[in-house]
């Protein structure tokens, strides 16, 4: 592929080869990443930003759902794709979001932002290793590697962080990588790939052992850019990756059959940057329709596309609970007892990939089902390790029991509610499953540990006091 050959590889004082793009105007030579200033360890400690929830009464009124972060994350990373600037709007303003600018401003990109707008013009790129604190900070930094390697013929990538809810390996990615004739090596906690044919990617047909979601979108960006036809069966099928296929469309590149299991590619020497707005979060969505429920309140939420939760929305209206679509992108909740001594039914559910029920949602539906009547049994399917939430639920007198990917919650019904608690966030859903018990539970409630919720929630306490909650955010 072209790219590759105008290529270079220096060396770097750890004899490392790294990859710079040649000199342009705005970019004369290779900028290696910053060394982070050293710090003394602080003599005084940092203060601890805590949530606190006056619980126990009701919500209403109407929320505003934010841009989806997990389908910002990885369009963000398709903006290396693309010559040229990307103008993406309702970006959700998150700690992720905002590192996901980081990383690309390391590569060399030029990120400008305002409000929920952000424009990066990718032509400047001067590096294709990311800063890898950044990338060990969520799991979306690390998409960038798809993009980088099509586009550039080499990238180097540090392991991704994000939510501590099982091993979350990345052996899908390489695979794949590999099948379209990357050369790929972990080395130095780093994933280096190259293209050695210098010719760039090849499309190629593969089979996912799991429809990932990350690596189906990692995968789908670099074969926007391989030379010829790639079929990936066994892809994710979540709503992210039509948002995801939306955008490199509008970019020109050819994808079909997203939202389904085969997608179908044609690869495209350039792609060129584009306006495109994000989808709205439905996690963030069904998280609000958790919180009307957990109150046994109503409310209204747009914009939400309600065949993106079908299977919340059949679990809540089987419960008990009243769903209305009031138009195409508002629905509204009521969870509030018809008759004295009514409430909510438990429920049973499975975590799976898209259409199954939405593992990120477990946690809040866990926190639901606590004060539900009868006995439910959550199976997570997903993660190995996502019930950590489970112990901080058990402080506000939640009755659960796990066994191994399993958890039997035997409801406490309205009549016995759950009591303010002292908890700690360990991550971001488990965290806000501990926010909605929080506001069912009769007094205070403090949440530590909210940096984990902050990646995903955009402005959390405006949008709970917006629908009357008692919720503010204190330093200690
Ligand atoms: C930024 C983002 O979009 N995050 C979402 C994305 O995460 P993420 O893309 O990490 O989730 P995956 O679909 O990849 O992971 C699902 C399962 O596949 C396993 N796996 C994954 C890749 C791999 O190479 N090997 C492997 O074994 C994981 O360990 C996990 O058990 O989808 C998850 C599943 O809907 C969501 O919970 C996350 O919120
Ligand atoms: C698990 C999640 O995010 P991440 O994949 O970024 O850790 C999540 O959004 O619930």
């Amino acid at each position: 592929m072209g790219t590759f050959c105008f290529c270079s590889l220096v060396a770097s004082k750890f004899n490392t080869p790294q990859f710079v793009l040649p000199p342009t105007p705005r970019t004369q030579a290779y900028l290696p990443p910053k060394p982070k200033p050293f710090t003394s360890p602080p003599t005084t400690p940092i203060p601890e930003t805590k949530l606190v929830v006056n619980g126990g009464s009701a919500l209403s009124g109407h929320v505003t759902i934010s841009g989806s972060k997990n389908s910002a994350l990885p369009i963000l990373a398709a903006t290396l794709c693309c010559s040229g600037s990307s103008k993406l709007k309702n970006v959700p303003c998150l700690s992720d979001t905002r590192i996901m600018t980081s990383i690309l401003e390391s590569l060399g990109a030029h990120v400008m932002s305002f409000g929920g707008e952000i424009v990066v013009n990718t032509d400047g790129i001067v590096s294709v290793e990311p800063d890898s604190s950044d990338i060990g900070k969520l799991r979306g930094g690390f998409f960038v590697i798809g993009p980088l390697l099509a586009r550039f013929g080499q990238a180097n990538v540090g392991l991704p962080g994000g939510c501590d809810i099982g091993a979350r390996p990345v052996d899908l990615y390489i695979h794949g990588l590999r099948a379209l004739g990357a050369t790929v090596e972990l080395r130095d906690g780093k994933v280096q790939a190259h293209v050695s044919n210098g010719k760039g990617l090849a499309g190629a047909n593969f089979r996912l052992g799991y429809p990932s979601v990350g690596a189906t979108e990692t995968l789908m960006m670099a074969a926007c850019m391989a030379k010829g036809n790639t079929v990936i069966s066994n892809a994710a099928q979540e709503p992210e990756i039509i948002d995801l296929a939306g955008f490199l469309t509008n970019c020109g590149a050819v994808v079909e059959g997203a939202g389904t299991d085969t997608l179908y590619i044609t690869g495209r020497r350039r792609l060129y940057g584009s306006e495109y707005s994000i989808m709205p979060d439905r996690i963030e969505a069904g998280t609000y329709m958790l919180a009307a429920a957990i109150t046994r309140s109503c409310i209204s939420i747009s914009p939400v596309s309600p065949r993106n939760l079908t299977c919340l929305v059949d679990k809540l209206s089987g419960a008990g609970c009243k769903i209305l679509q009031l138009s195409d992108d508002i629905l509204e909740l009521s969870a509030i007892p018809r008759t004295i001594g009514d409430d909510l039914q438990g429920f049973s559910i499975k975590t799976n990939p898209f259409p199954g029920f939405p593992t990120d949602l477990q946690p809040l539906t866990m926190a639901l089902l606590s004060t539900c009547k009868g006995v439910s049994v959550i199976e997570e399917s997903v993660f190995e390790n996502r019930m950590s939430h489970v112990t901080e639920l058990q402080k506000f007198g939640a009755k659960i029991q796990v066994c191994g990917s399993r958890a039997i919650v035997s409801g406490k019904g309205n009549a016995s509610p759950f009591c303010g608690s002292q908890v700690i966030a360990n991550d971001l859903r488990g965290g806000m499953s501990l926010v909605l018990a929080g506001l069912a539970a009769e007094g205070i409630t403090e949440i530590s540990g909210i940096s984990h919720v902050d990646r995903g929630y955009e402005s959390l306490e405006m949008k709970l006091q917006g629908l009357g909650a008692n919720v503010t955010r204190t330093t200690s």
